[in-house]
């Protein structure tokens, strides 16, 4: 039986529109000024100091060209992104299904937790100004990249360990089949997330909802509004 409902972001409770032509150019210019202004922060400077290279400005426009989900960069957009969710230029978008669900999940006694590759404090910044309000109160547990990447099967497993669940009680809900295929190696429930306003190709791997209603129904979770 499902205790726990780990959930993605990007493509899951989120656009990934949202994602790719909001936040991530919303890093991309602010980051010059932010390092020039944070350039004698410690906390700056060891992140800087994660990077590989000779020119670590350079390595992280790749990096976020190329979409890496590295760490260090993943920590820098998240303290850029944290003037804009804060001051409101920034709104964290979730698709209209997820709120009503997340609500009604955690009122039957289900636990939630995020699992992103965006930073923990990305991930609170995204709930805690979302859409449809501050949603931090209905979550336990949030785990990012510093846990290990989510294409690997032994993330899974820590994310298990640190919750104190077995494995096979909690649900991983993504829209990556390689994401939930490590999951499923881990003994892990999986749904994929196959919403056609993201262009989600079904891997037909594994069970397969359009949204959050579908989910409860597919996988015996307390119903939905
Ligand atoms: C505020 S969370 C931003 C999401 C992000 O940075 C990202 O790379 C998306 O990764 P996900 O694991 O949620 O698909
Ligand atoms: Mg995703």
């Amino acid at each position: 039986m499902i205790s726990t409902v780990l959930t993605d972001i990007e493509g899951t409770t989120s656009a990934i529109a949202f994602v790719k032509e909001t936040l991530f150019p919303f890093a991309e210019q602010a980051l010059a000024g932010f390092l020039e202004a944070r350039r004698d922060d410690p906390e700056v400077a060891a992140i800087l100091a994660e990077v590989p290279g000779p020119d670590p400005v350079a390595t992280l426009r790749g990096w976020m060209a190329e979409d890496v989900k590295a760490t260090p960069l993943k920590t820098l957009q998240g303290m850029i992104w944290e003037a804009g969710f804060r001051d409101g230029r920034l709104r964290g978008h979730l698709w209209p299904d997820v709120a009503p669900c997340l609500r009604a999940w955690h009122a039957a006694g289900l636990r939630l937790a995020v699992y992103s590759s965006g930073s923990v404090a990305a991930q609170k910044l995204l709930f805690g100004h979302s859409e449809a309000g501050d949603l931090l109160p209905l979550f336990s547990g949030f785990f990012d990249t510093r846990v290990g990447h989510k294409r690997e099967a032994t993330s899974y497993a820590a994310i298990a360990q640190a919750l104190g669940t077995p494995p096979g009680e909690i649900l991983f809900l993504s829209d990556v089949v390689e994401e939930l295929d490590a999951a499923a190696a881990s003994g892990l429930a999986t749904c994929q997330l196959v919403r056609p306003a993201d262009g989600t190709a079904p891997a037909g791997r594994h069970r397969e909802a359009p949204d959050f209603p579908a989910v409860s129904r597919l996988c015996g979770l307390p119903a939905t509004p």
